[in-house]
């Protein structure tokens, strides 16, 4: 099923407070979206709000051209993965599966269990005896096996550790290449998970900053390298966001695409000129004034 997703005006408040401003963007299939943003700038709230956890207080999310609030017809295609509370949970990893072999119409139960033994997961014990790093496993699992058109994964896999992570980012990339879908990652993670985004959207206090395809996103900044007072020549005047030395070697982030002849003038000078990474754009972008 080909849904795609068009988010229009949209504002939340939670009570009196607004914190979702007026956002507006669109997502397709075949797509990995990364939604970055510092810590309480709206992630999870816009999130819920694409799985239908919640209403918008005004504007429109439509999927498929529908309204997804309580839709049965688009509601199982939707997955949102995150890291509910299992403290009381006596269910197993494989109830949840059999729970959604059975109203997931994409989920793939082979792919579960292999997923589930390449994650050492214990399939068989409640989720509540699990650590959390193995609760996040299970959940990072069932997205994966859900294969829903729209899988959404809200941090879920902070509790795992790096071989987990690892293991879920090739997973993502493969799936991807098997059967293509939509899935939005929202991360802290930025510089670790920055090469399986094809577009990126930032939201800022509520408020979205960025919407860009990833390659556009880090074509913003560059890095120049070389002797340190032939980079502090070439960055003079330029918006810099990171500056690393080692002896006479300089290496200097700047906030700027650089045009053809800047280029031309870095080769001229003996300058290397490298890409800037996604999480120093973020840094700089939300960074707030004191
Ligand atoms: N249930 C709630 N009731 C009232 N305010 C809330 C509620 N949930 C979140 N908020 C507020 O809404 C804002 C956005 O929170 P949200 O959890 O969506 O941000 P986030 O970007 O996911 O943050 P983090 O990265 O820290 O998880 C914050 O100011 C938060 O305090």
């Amino acid at each position: 099923m080909e849904i795609n997703v068009k988010v229009s005006d949209l504002s939340f408040k939670y009570k009196t407070t607004e914190v979702l401003h007026s956002i507006s963007f669109s997502l397709e299939q075949g797509k990995t979206y990364g939604l970055i943003g510092r810590n309480g700038a709206g992630k999870t709230t816009l999130l819920s709000l694409l799985a239908s956890y919640m209403e918008p207080t005004s504007g429109t999310i439509t999927m498929a051209g529908d309204n997804p609030f309580e839709n049965r017809n688009i509601m199982p295609h939707v997955s949102f993965i995150y890291n509910p509370d299992y403290s009381d949970e006596y269910e197993t990893a494989t109830n949840y599966f059999e729970f959604a072999e059975r109203y997931r119409p994409h989920f793939d139960m082979d792919y579960a269990i292999e997923l589930a033994q390449r994650f050492k997961l214990p399939i068989d014990q409640p989720l509540k005896k699990l650590s959390s790093g193995m609760q996040s496993a299970f959940h990072v699992t069932l997205g994966l096996a859900s294969r829903s058109p729209i899988t959404i994964f809200d941090e879920a896999y902070q509790g795992m550790d790096a071989p987990a992570r690892e293991l879920f980012y090739q997973e993502v990339i493969a799936e991807q290449s098997r059967y293509a879908r939509m899935m939005i990652l929202s991360t802290h993670l930025v510089s670790e998970m920055d090469y399986l985004f094809d577009h990126v959207l930032i939201l800022d206090r509520g408020s979205l900053l960025i919407d860009e395809p990833y390659d556009v996103m880090v074509n913003r900044g560059a890095t120049i390298t070389g002797p340190a007072n032939d980079v502090d020549t070439f960055v003079s005047g330029m918006t810099t966001l990171h500056t690393d030395q080692l002896g006479t070697t300089k290496a200097v982030t700047v906030f700027k695409d650089l045009n053809e002849q800047e280029k031309r003038e870095a080769e001229e000078m003996g300058l290397d000129v490298g890409p800037v990474s996604l999480q120093d754009l973020f840094i700089h972008l939300t960074e707030e004034e004191d």
